[in-house]
């Protein structure tokens, strides 16, 4: 079974903690797709090869990998350039993601360049443009990408506030390539529902991996 056989219709679980966060530690992410594997979990998405090492030895479940990279001030940092391509291509893994916005990205390669690159240097290997909106979706299925991610939704200036699941139905519409139900769906129902929608599978991170953020949902609620 191929990689994205394995986690159609399913649940893949993001395993990820970044250096200002309490749980940072590939360790302590290692042990986090330990327990979303026995929950049900059919995939993992992590950030780093530290991590994605880690959480190999962990679990056999399908990865995607992404190298989160600040350039400067420049907002696009989810595997950004071919370096960051390159490192996690080195990992083996089964799927990459990186950032398809249509925003600048830091060595001014266009996103539909940067697209063609990865696929003339790595053709066999399936790549997860992260997106914000239905023209982003557009543009990179034109450029070759495998599969879309709405991870950006509400995440670029242009999209702040739009509903995930809105922005994944426009998106699953658009395009023919597999769509990835991803960022902010916080519920087993808002997941079942993004299925519902067309999502090919979905990816949940905060709400299964985040416990300052699931904390914060429950002292919030209980103090309105
Ligand atoms: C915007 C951004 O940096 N998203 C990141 C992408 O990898 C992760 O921090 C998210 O946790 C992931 O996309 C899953 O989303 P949520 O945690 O909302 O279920």
């Amino acid at each position: 079974m191929t990689a994205l056989e394995k986690i159609k219709g399913k649940l893949v679980v993001s395993c990820q903690a970044l250096e200002h966060e309490p749980l940072h530690s590939s360790y302590i992410m290692g042990r986090m797709a330990y327990a979303a594997f026995e929950g049900g979990a059919s995939g993992i998405r992590a950030n780093t090869v530290s991590d994605i090492k880690e959480i190999k030895k962990n679990v056999d479940l399908p990865i995607i990998g992404i190298i989160k990279k600040n350039y400067g001030d420049c907002p696009v940092f989810i595997t950004p350039t071919m370096v960051e391509v390159d490192q996690l291509m080195e990992e083996g893994l089964d799927i990459i993601a990186i950032d398809a916005t249509l925003r600048e990205r830091p060595d001014r390669v266009s996103t539909e360049d940067f697209i063609k690159n990865i696929k003339a240097k790595y053709p066999n290997s399936l790549i997860m443009g992260d997106i914000s909106n239905v023209e982003e979706a557009v543009a990179a299925e034109k450029a070759g990408i495998d599969m879309v991610g709405t991870t950006l939704v509400g995440y670029t200036d242009y999209t702040k506030g739009n509903d995930p699941l809105t922005e994944l139905k426009k998106v699953v519409e658009a395009v023919s390539i597999p769509v990835i139900g991803e960022g902010n769906i916080d519920t087993p129902e808002k997941a079942k529902k993004a299925l519902e929608i067309g999502a090919f599978a979905v990816v949940v991170g905060g709400a299964i991996t985040r416990p300052q953020q699931i904390t914060k949902k429950f002292v919030t609620c209980m103090n309105k």
